[in-house]
């Protein structure tokens, strides 16, 4: 069998080699003509299969009868479509969820010291309670970090059973979570239509009502946010702090907002490797299902050892100097920051923003790093395991 493969997928030989020949082509290259002979195809987000594109390839009589998307996403695939045709579909949810956890974190934790506020006396407004935003939910629990949260669709789905996540919080509107929270993060998939629709979910007269200083922080779609709105809050200067990994337009993105911003990533909150690794893994377990198969390969065999795998903490840190030391450690976000400026300066915006995504470095996730906590510093346990690292006491 044929198999396409976008070219940023990792690991693609090693989970679909074994099962037929492997092409690569960049995701934004997949077209009609490309699907014509080809029975599977393997896609990340950035490649929009939509209706016309499905009907022109089997036009062509393409023989396609599987789509995976290693992504937790969805919006980028018309789903209705290939089922119309009975292509099989599949995603590889949460697969990255933990490194978008370590990435709002790290991202608050900047902002806050950048601020010389405590992330650990803030509030927590987490809207979207999936895989990402349960994850955070619980990552927060564990540091004693405040938090509400948001999910209709999950309010309703659970009324009458006990709303709200694995620690008892109850679930409450947006409007009252943006009246009640001091830092606001964006987990939802973009939902076009319907009673949950989530495009603009933060419109102008809610981007309105964040009070002064603020954290507002999407790393859910860049379509949740009015971006115009909020660049027109941001020009007023009044302390709100926007923090973006996702972006409408992407990757023609707005760059006056990206100038606003307070950090602006070029959507790569789950880019660990281990997340990628994970998602191509689960696509590789769908394709092997679909064709009545075994796996062919283990997730361990994939990830190779951290380059920073310990470190050894001794007393003398308070737990925010220890948290930021840590989480540094492993992951900054100000080199994505920085990375994304520069490249969108030298080159067409558009072009940087994907390269930057393409050629997007080696990032390892919280819990590859084994904190050695030794004499006092072990009254730090409970708050670095908390945050997500493994906590090995001496
Ligand atoms: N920035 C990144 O790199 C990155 C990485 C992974 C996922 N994502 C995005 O984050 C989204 C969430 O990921 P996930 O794994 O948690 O997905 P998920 O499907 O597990 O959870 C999404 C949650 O959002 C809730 N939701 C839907 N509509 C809502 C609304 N109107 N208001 C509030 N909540 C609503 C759902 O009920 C669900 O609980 C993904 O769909 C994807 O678009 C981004
Ligand atoms: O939906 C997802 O899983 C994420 O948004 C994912 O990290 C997007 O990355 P891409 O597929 O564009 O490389």
């Amino acid at each position: 069998m044929k198999i396409l493969v976008d070219a940023n997928v990792p690991a693609a030989d090693a989970c679909f080699a074994p099962l037929g020949q492997v092409s690569r082509r960049p995701g934004r290259e997949i077209d009609a003509d490309s699907l014509a002979d080809v029975d599977a195809l393997v896609i990340r987000s950035i490649t929009r299969l939509d209706a016309d594109l499905i009907e022109a390839a089997k036009a062509k009589g393409s023989p396609l009868s599987f789509v995976g998307s290693c992504t937790i996403g969805t919006d980028h695939v018309d789903q209705a479509a290939l089922a119309r045709h009975a292509i099989t579909f599949a995603s590889a949810p949460g697969c990255n969820a933990e490194p978008v956890v370590d990435y709002v974190l790290s991202a608050l934790m900047l902002a806050c010291e950048r601020r010389g506020q405590s992330l650990l006396e803030r509030r927590v407004g987490i809207v979207g309670v999936g895989n990402v935003g349960g994850r955070l939910a619980a990552r927060l629990a564990a540091m004693g970090i405040e938090h509400r949260l948001c999910d209709p669709p999950r309010a309703e789905r659970e009324a009458g059973s006990r709303a709200g996540d694995e620690n008892g919080q109850d679930f409450v509107e947006l409007d009252a979570l943006i009246d009640s929270c001091d830092v606001l993060c964006l987990h939802t998939p973009l939902v076009r239509e319907g009673r949950h629709a989530t495009r603009h979910l933060l419109d102008a007269r809610r981007i309105e009502a964040l009070a002064p200083g603020t954290l507002l922080l999407n790393a859910g779609r860049g379509d949740c946010v009015d971006g115009q709105a909020l660049s027109r809050r941001l020009a007023r200067g009044d302390d709100l702090a926007a923090l973006l990994d996702v972006w409408e337009e992407e990757p023609s993105i707005d760059q006056v907002l990206a100038h606003q911003v307070a950090l602006a990533t070029p959507h790569i909150a789950g880019h660990s490797l281990d997340g990628k690794l994970r998602g191509t893994h689960q696509i590789h377990q769908a394709l092997v299902a679909h064709l009545g198969l075994g796996e062919r390969v283990s997730l361990a065999e994939l990830l190779p050892a951290p380059a920073l795998s310990r470190l050894v903490l001794d007393g003398g840190l308070s737990p925010e100097e220890a948290l930021a030391l840590c989480m540094r450690a492993v992951y900054d976000p100000r080199r994505d920051h920085d990375r994304l400026l520069r490249a969108m300066a030298v080159d067409d915006p558009g072009k940087g923003f994907d390269q930057c995504r393409a050629s997007y470095p080696l990032r390892r996730e919280f819990s590859t790093l084994t904190l050695e906590l030794v004499g006092q510093a072990q009254e730090l346990a409970p708050l670095l395991s908390g945050a997500g690292f493994q906590v090995d006491c001496r």
